[in-house]
């Protein structure tokens, strides 16, 4: 327990769980636990898992060609649009590219209306081009003399036989619009652009993951990936053409083996297998209720649009066994993702030893009254599930070095789990030493950064880059 000391009211001192209730806490820690040994072994067969991505075959996890073949010089300039659909807003930036690794961005982020994750894609894309044109609008009041290009960050797997195509293969963190699946979004886009006659020209397609690779490397060469720790969870990063079995003979005559390629890894869907990742019931639980059942499985233990539901069903287990909130009314608690994840990191916040504003959290969030030792447990499973939310996420980042060969780098990360849950970065950074069992007397080689606006500049430079191949006649996809 990291609690400051500070009684508001002396009687309340936590003397430990009664034991029936130890007995839970104990089982609940010993599943939420990831130990070095675990970690060791979910990297291990990680880095197969991205091998296999690769491969002609596949596996679980899609490993996307990104069809970003430079690594960004810092140098690329002009005024570009970029929009970045993610799991809880919309963002609008007009990103200004000043060369010498500088740029400026003006931002403004639209919530998604709560309906859209089960709207029509009519919906999804009027909403998208009526914020795009309330932007427009406002950025250039006296209009544009000519189209402006736009970097579309689709935060979804999207595979792409080329930069300005992107085909849903499926919908993630609850999404569930019908009609998207399998079909390119980059003409959805274009067209209620079109309609709207918002003067825009869509010039690139990217995930947020490959954004945020290309933004970092934009201004500090020691990238290697680019990382989010969002609504879901994904990794970008650079390997080589002729390292992708998947795409011998479909490369036009301008690439070669040593070609660079961004790979989205789209690692959400690491072991979906579920052959190595410790899934309580609570997980499998979670798996089962939600839109996509068998995928994400990875993503669906440590991302942010998960780790209050995670605490959800844990608290309503315990109440059910009759262990906490005895006699109370658990309608509230009975609702599906009730708590999103601002909640356990709140209720990790409290800095009292006898945690009021875990009272005042769960009688908002859930209208419940909590004694001393309900918000205590509250606490330590919010750190558990906190806890490992982190480990898990440096495996892929782990298996990423390990396949790559990266002796150092800097991971650049983005999400608001990674800069809002407490915790994450040094837990993340404890478990990386963990694994990779190095000394305490030594500088961590791989270390987690925050990212540069992935889904905002790194967008607009993809953009810039995929202009600047196109005006030199290269290739941008697979062969014609
Ligand atoms: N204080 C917080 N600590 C950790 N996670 C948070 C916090 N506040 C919100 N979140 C979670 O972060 C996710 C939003 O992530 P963000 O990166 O901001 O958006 P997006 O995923 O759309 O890019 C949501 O799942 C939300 O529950
Ligand atoms: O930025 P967000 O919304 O948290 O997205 C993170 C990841 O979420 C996953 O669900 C998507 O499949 C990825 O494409 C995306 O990168």
């Amino acid at each position: 327990m990291t609690t400051a000391n500070g009684y508001q009211n002396s009687e309340e001192k936590f003397t430990g769980f009664n034991d029936e209730l130890q007995k839970e806490v104990d089982v609940i820690t010993k599943d939420l636990t990831i130990s070095k040994e675990i970690l060791q072994k979910i990297t291990n067969h990680f880095v197969s898992e991205l091998e296999k991505g690769l491969s002609k075959k596949g596996g679980n996890i899609p490993m996307i060609p990104g069809w970003v073949l430079d690594f960004p010089t810092g140098n690329e300039t002009g005024d570009y649009l970029a929009i970045d659909l993610g799991g809880t807003n919309l963002r609008v930036v007009l990103v200004k590219l000043r060369g010498n690794r500088k740029f400026d961005t003006v931002s403004s982020k639209y919530s998604l209306p709560d309906n859209i994750r089960t709207a029509t894609a009519d919906e999804l894309f009027t909403f998208i081009a009526d914020c795009l044109k309330k932007f427009v609008e406002q950025e250039y009041p006296n209009g544009v003399s000519e189209p402006l290009p736009l970097g579309f960050t689709f935060s979804y797997p999207a595979s792409q036989n080329s930069i300005t195509e992107g085909i849903l293969q499926r919908w993630t963190k609850g999404f569930d619009i019908k009609g998207m699946e399998g079909k390119d979004v980059v003409p959805m886009l274009q067209d209620a652009i079109k309609h709207f006659h918002v003067p825009i020209e869509v010039v690139a397609l990217i995930n947020d993951t490959t954004g945020t690779l290309v933004a970092s490397m934009y201004t500090d060469s020691e990238t290697k990936m680019g990382l989010i720790f969002g609504t879901g969870c994904n990794g970008a990063y650079y390997d080589v053409v002729g390292a992708i079995p998947k795409l011998e003979g479909r490369v036009d005559t301008d690439v070669n083996d040593d070609t660079p390629m961004a790979i989205n890894c789209e690692y959400g869907a690491f072991d979906n297998e579920h052959l190595v990742l410790p899934r309580t019931k609570y997980d499998i639980q979670i798996d089962e209720e939600s839109p996509r059942p068998g995928q994400q499985s990875n993503e669906k233990m440590m991302s942010g649009y998960y780790l209050g539901e995670v605490l959800r069903l844990i608290l309503l287990d315990l109440a059910s066994k009759g262990l906490i909130l005895k006699d109370q009314d658990l309608e509230n608690l009975k609702k599906p993702f009730v708590l999103d994840t601002s909640f356990p990191a709140q209720v990790e916040e409290d800095p009292f030893e006898h945690l009021p504003n875990v009272k005042e959290l769960v009688k908002k969030f859930l209208n419940l009254d909590v004694n001393l030792e309900e918000r205590y447990v509250i606490r330590r499973l919010a750190e558990l599930i906190g806890e490992r939310s982190s480990r898990l996420s440096i495996c892929g980042i782990a298996a990423i070095c390990k396949k790559r060969g990266y002796k150092t780098a800097h991971c650049a990360a983005d999400g608001s789990v990674y800069n809002k849950y407490p915790g994450f970065k040094e837990r993340a950074a404890k478990a990386l030493r963990d694994l990779f069992e190095w000394s305490d007397d030594q500088e961590d080689p791989i270390i987690i950064v925050p990212a540069e606006d992935g889904s905002g500049a790194g967008a607009a430079i993809i953009a810039a880059l995929t202009q600047a191949r196109l005006k030199k006649g290269l290739s941008v996809g697979v062969k014609k």
